[in-house]
């Protein structure tokens, strides 16, 4: 497999890792196991964000959490998404890979829903130590809101940013983002996405943070203001994991656009 010295960025969908359309909590621990024995064949630097799929978006839309603060509701909201990390990192420990769970709740501050800080010396040296850290979406607290859901769709491309990693993989439970007939869209960049926005929806399960399309617009953002290419791919798929690791291009790239020479 080949290697880059740089570090690359995983999410690993809460639709992939769990079984989103269910009322509580639910491990796809088949799906995981197979995600972290790929992942264990991957020896470069690396970071992990899963998203909440059924330990989040549940309780997350039970108690409104996208829409107000409820105290309660953040606490069992946390606990239980990091009852899913906790279930990640065994899995990937299992398979050999240092993994460590980093709960964006104990290190970040939101303004607006909106990343203001987030502590990151600590995931520094945990990738100059061959540590794998395991962020995910989260609740966290935030100035103006009290609370807000952090997806790990906001995580991802903040890390990349901060932290000048270029390879993003965001692994989801489809192809990739899919035209109406269902046909992959191979690129998508800033100035095509007009072409296809009417293509990309929310998820099909109970969900607070916008299914692809927020997704979509949370990797266009940074692919604005960076060189940064996103793929978006199968990671329910046998390999395809490892094929993404391996540095392939796979599923939808979300990249920036092309500069015009003069
Ligand atoms: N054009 C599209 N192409 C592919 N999937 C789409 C499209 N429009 C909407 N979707 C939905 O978006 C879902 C992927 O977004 P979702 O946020 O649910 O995935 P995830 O990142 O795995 O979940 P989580 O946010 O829990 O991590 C797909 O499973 C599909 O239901
Ligand atoms: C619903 C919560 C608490 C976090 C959602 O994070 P995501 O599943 O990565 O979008």
């Amino acid at each position: 497999m080949k290697v880059s010295t740089e570090p690359v960025i995983l999410k690993l969908g809460g639709s992939v890792i769990t079984d989103k359309a269910a009322d509580q909590g639910i491990v796809r621990e088949a799906d995981l196991l197979r995600i972290a024995k790929e992942v264990s064949e991957y020896r470069g630097k690396m970071i992990v964000v899963h998203g909440a799929g059924s330990f989040g978006h549940t309780y997350a839309k039970k108690y409104g959490l996208d829409m107000g603060f409820d105290p309660d509701g953040v606490i069992i909201t946390h606990e239980s998404v990091k009852k899913l990390a906790s279930r990640v990192v065994d899995a990937l420990n299992e398979y050999g890979v240092r993994a460590i769970a980093v709960h964006p709740m104990g290190c970040t501050v939101c303004r607006n829903g909106r990343i203001e800080s987030m502590y990151l010396d600590n995931i520094k040296l945990m990738l100059e130590k061959g540590f794998v850290p395991v962020l995910h979406g989260d609740m966290v607290m935030d100035l103006e809101l009290g609370a807000c859901v952090l997806s790990g769709d906001q995580i991802v491309p903040y890390l990349a940013k901060k932290l000048r990693i270029t390879r993003l993989g965001l692994g989801s439970a489809e192809d990739g983002v899919l035209d109406n007939n269902g046909k992959l869209i191979l690129e998508i960049t800033p100035k095509t996405f007009e072409t296809f926005k009417h293509y990309i929806r929310g998820s099909g399960s109970t969900d607070v943070t916008g299914g692809m399309l927020g997704k979509v617009q949370e990797l266009l953002e940074l692919s604005k203001t960076s060189c940064i290419t996103s793929y978006i791919f199968n990671a329910g798929k046998g390999n395809n994991t490892y094929r993404f690791l391996n540095g392939e291009s796979i599923g939808t790239r979300i990249s920036p656009d092309k500069r015009v020479e003069v």
